[in-house]
């Protein structure tokens, strides 16, 4: 790890009045985690929440850069995985995080995935009505897409985070170095998020990535502008529309259709991670915005070969094992968060960048398509 004098390389700011935070990114912030910390916020206490795979790798370092800046912390490393993101497992953190006797101007620490990140951001948002939160985002998905925004929450099996708050993080340190020891399956998963920023509305992002996508998976410069260019487009639409009153739905792109397969695969990431289930619902949200002659059957063909040329699902064939009838999906779609007096909201396309919010969007139409898609 490089020492903790080293400055961040890019600095993104999240803008929401006197709740505005900080995204650093680059290489080195976990061993400079401390200083960036109490630089900012006055709390002493810390409780960190981990995963069985990043525990062993980062939380030393962690807690010895906390020490050094003169805060007290204790953790709690839970097991890795999305069926971490659960009532059971918020129960243990909510504990850990009172036995610490955290204030609410001490904050609470997620060291991890997104899975970590939006399970301890819940337990943040919910112990003493709110206490500070703070993002360590180690997994490229995390770092580009789930530890800017404020969405915590878990899962039922309802839905994908059915149960959650709107809670901000008070600051995001995404250490680009961490990156190297994640598996090249989760890279890829994260991949998918940078992707749809540059599909939602920066056709000249995907144009860039169709033609860089080796140097960011490589690493070095190329990889941190991803990062930081994902999670500038992030912070715009966050700061425009905080709770998804209209706008930040556009960041759904491919999740109706994800979210309802990650819960008809039970949440086993064995079969399905999330970033994989947004890449096969991202295709299908092109090639469905081609059936209803929005946009061309050419720009769903490019979106599946980009994916495919990363080594990323684009089917439903791809998810091993056998998934449920297009009924199925269909109840696990109409429970989705966008539903608005039963009417399904999707978010469509008219072309690569081009994407938009639609409501109405008949459910006899996407039972039919998905019929198609997934013949049983
Ligand atoms: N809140 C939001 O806005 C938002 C946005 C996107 C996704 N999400 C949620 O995020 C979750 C997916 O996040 P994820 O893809 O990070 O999954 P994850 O948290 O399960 O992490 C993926 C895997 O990589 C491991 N890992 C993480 N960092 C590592 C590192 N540096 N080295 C080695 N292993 C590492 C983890 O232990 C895990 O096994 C889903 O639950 C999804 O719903 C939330
Ligand atoms: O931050 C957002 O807004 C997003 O939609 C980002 C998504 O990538 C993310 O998966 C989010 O958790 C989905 O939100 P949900 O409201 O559909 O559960
Ligand atoms: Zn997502």
């Amino acid at each position: 790890m490089t020492n903790h004098a080293t400055p961040a390389e890019r600095k993104v700011r999240v803008n929401l009045g006197d709740r505005s935070y900080d995204i650093l990114i680059g290489p080195g912030l976990i061993a400079a985690a401390g200083g960036e910390i109490a630089s900012r916020l006055k709390g002493r206490r810390m409780a960190v929440i981990s995963d069985e795979n990043v525990a062993p790798r980062y939380l030393e370092p962690l807690m010895a850069s906390l020490k050094e800046s003169g805060i007290e912390a204790v953790s709690l490393v839970l097991p890795a995985g999305e069926k971490t993101k659960s009532f059971e497992h918020l129960i243990p953190v909510c504990e850990a995080i009172l036995g610490a006797r955290i204030e609410r101007n001490d904050a609470v620490v997620a060291l991890g995935g997104g899975v970590i990140g939006d399970l301890t951001g819940f337990a943040a948002g919910i112990v003493r009505r709110g206490s500070r939160f703070i993002q360590i985002p180690t997994s490229l998905l995390a770092q580009v897409d789930s530890s800017v925004g404020g969405k915590t929450g878990i899962n039922s099996p309802h839905g994908k985070n059915l149960i959650g708050v709107f809670h901000q993080p008070d600051l995001v340190l995404a250490d680009t170095e961490v990156l190297d020891t994640l598996s090249p399956r989760e890279f890829r998963a994260g991949y998918a998020e940078v992707a749809k920023y540059g599909l939602i509305d920066k056709p000249e992002f995907f144009d860039w990535l169709e033609r860089n996508w080796q140097a960011v998976f490589a690493g070095g410069a190329a990889r941190i502008e991803a990062i930081a260019v994902s999670c500038q487009a992030k912070a715009d639409v966050v700061a425009a529309d905080e709770r998804e009153n209209g706008l930040r739905a556009l960041l759904n792109l491919g999740h109706t259709f994800g979210h309802a397969l990650e819960a008809a695969t039970e949440y086993d990431s064995r079969r399905l991670v999330h970033g994989e289930g947004v890449a096969i619902g991202m295709v299908l949200a092109h090639e469905f915005s081609a059936r209803m002659n929005l946009a061309s059957p050419d720009d769903a063909r490019r979106v599946e070969a980009h994916l495919k040329a990363v080594g990323l699902p684009t089917r439903m064939a791809d998810i091993p094992g056998d998934l449920p009838p297009a009924e199925r999906l269909m109840e696990a779609i109409g429970q989705d968060k966008k539903v608005k007096g039963g009417r399904l909201t999707f978010i469509l396309t008219r072309g690569v960048g081009q994407s938009f919010v639609a409501d109405d969007v008949p459910a006899s139409e996407v039972l039919g398509f998905l019929k198609e898609k997934h013949p049983q």
